[in-house]
């Protein structure tokens, strides 16, 4: 792995907005009202969360930030979060508590520069406000240093949301001026080849190699707009949103849980294996038939079970490995294996994230052979693109995505991000027709089109 040029210093700079001062989260119950009009005119840091089943969650403001660098980055924000949750005080139903969003680089030695200004290895914020959709309805949390803050900011907000439109208008798409790749068809032939290469003399068994594709834009991007319209194309799909004040938003729709962790229990799944989606039920059936029927993608696909589960069984009393399915997506069609843990002792879900960052479904076999050859054979620099994005809470409860399907949005274009693994017997050609498929989520909501 890449352990080498993690910028540590940052850890140690790592704070607390809210000093020494407890944290106080208070909560009220709101009428229905827009996600995207809470973010609207936002200069400030703000975030956005949606589960497939059905959670909702947006902040924005900053009542405290954790950043960290370095290999041990996942450690440095537990205890840097630990201290601020420490004395955290909140009034209002467990739906609505306080939470920290944020998420990793994929590559320990990040260097947070364009498009990745301000996203540093590591980061993480606990909003002053956050709005939280759940099946209990909908919850106004406010936090700040202290009661009387927390009361304040709440009135405040209370009054803000309820003068907001309930609905929003979908908004118009950017529309796309250009496209530029990092890596040729020809470049990512060569690229493939010295991973077989690299399979075939023994060194590597997997690698998911990934393309950058950089999108200029027509007009301005409306971020929470862009994943209002995901949403009804990608329903089961995760959408995120992280935006940083004096940076850029990185975005998604990923269709891969990496953890969920509540109390004891742990939820997650390799996901890996892609076929198209077919012009007719049937030949969407052909095609995962043919998948399921193929030796190639069984041992991709069985390459991510066999390492979460090692991975996992270090901290689990017991490991259910369920039935192998298929993930139908608008585009394209993976192998999907859910795998739940029972954890063997008190964890926080950093550290499951930790143990399975990266699974082979974004790195590969054996870990180090892989990062090596990501590292030497990639043209572009992969920030936070296939790293753990989400949150956690006080308890250490938390849920986390792989985020894949991503982009970020900054000054004026989106940079996309979409791989493959790359195995024995890998097809170049097939393997850069499937990672298209992959930009196209995006991609298709950036294009000009009258508004809906
Ligand atoms: C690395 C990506 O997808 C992963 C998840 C599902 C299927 C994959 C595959 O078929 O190679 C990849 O492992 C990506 O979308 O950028």
């Amino acid at each position: 792995m890449d352990r080498s040029s993690g910028d540590g210093r940052l850890a140690s700079e790592g704070e607390s907005a809210a000093g020494t001062v407890d944290l106080v989260g208070r909560s009220r119950k709101l009428e229905g009202v827009s996600f995207g009009a809470i973010l609207d005119g936002s200069a400030e840091s703000c975030v956005q969360w949606a589960t497939p089943d059905g959670l909702e969650l947006v902040g924005r403001g900053v009542a405290a930030r954790f950043r960290a660098g370095g290999p041990d980055r996942f450690d440095r924000i537990r205890s840097q979060a630990g201290r601020a949750f420490d004395g955290l005080e909140h009034e209002g139903p467990p739906a609505a508590r306080p939470r920290a969003f944020g998420g990793f680089s994929f590559h320990d030695g990040h260097e947070a520069a364009p498009p990745w200004t301000g996203f540093d290895a590591a980061s993480f914020v606990v909003p002053q406000v956050l709005v939280a959709r759940t099946d209990d309805g909908t919850w106004l949390t406010a936090v700040g240093p202290g009661e009387d803050e927390a009361a304040d900011r709440l009135e405040d907000w209370h009054e803000r949301l309820a003068a907001l439109p309930a609905m929003r208008p979908s908004g118009s798409t950017p529309g796309v001026a250009a496209t530029r790749r990092t890596t040729s068809p020809a470049d990512w032939s060569t690229q493939v080849e010295t991973a077989l290469e690299r399979i075939a003399d023994g060194r590597l068994r997997k690698v998911v190699l990934a393309q950058a594709l950089s999108v200029d834009l027509e007009g301005p991007v409306d971020v929470p707009a862009t994943l209002e319209r995901l949403r009804r194309q990608y329903p089961n799909c995760y959408r995120f949103l992280v935006g940083h004040e004096i940076g850029g938003t990185f975005f998604g729709a990923p269709p891969e849980r990496l953890v969920s962790k509540r109390g004891d229990r742990v939820e997650t799944e390799a996901l890996a294996g892609s076929v198209p989606r077919g012009e007719t039920p049937a030949e969407d059936d052909e095609h995962v038939d043919r998948m399921r029927a193929d030796a190639k993608f069984q041992h991709e696909h069985g390459l991510v079970v066999d390492a979460i589960r090692e991975q996992l069984a270090p901290l689990a009393s017991e490991l259910t490995v369920s039935e192998q399915t298929i993930r139908r997506l608008a585009t394209i069609q993976h192998l999907q294996t859910p795998i739940e843990a029972r954890l063997a002792g008190d964890r926080h879900v950093l550290e499951i994230v930790e143990a399975l960052h990266p699974t082979p479904a974004v790195g590969g076999v054996p870990p180090d052979a892989a990062w090596e050859t990501i590292r030497e054979t990639e043209a572009f620099d992969r920030g936070w693109y296939a790293a753990p994005v989400g949150w956690f809470d006080a308890d250490g409860d938390g849920e986390f995505a792989v985020a894949i399907r991503s982009g970020i949005a900054a000054d004026g274009a989106v940079t996309l991000f979409a791989g493959n693994g790359i195995v024995a017997d890998s097809d170049p050609a097939e393997e850069w027709d499937e990672v298209q498929l992959k930009f196209r989520p995006i991609l298709d909501e950036l294009r000009s089109r009258p508004n809906r």
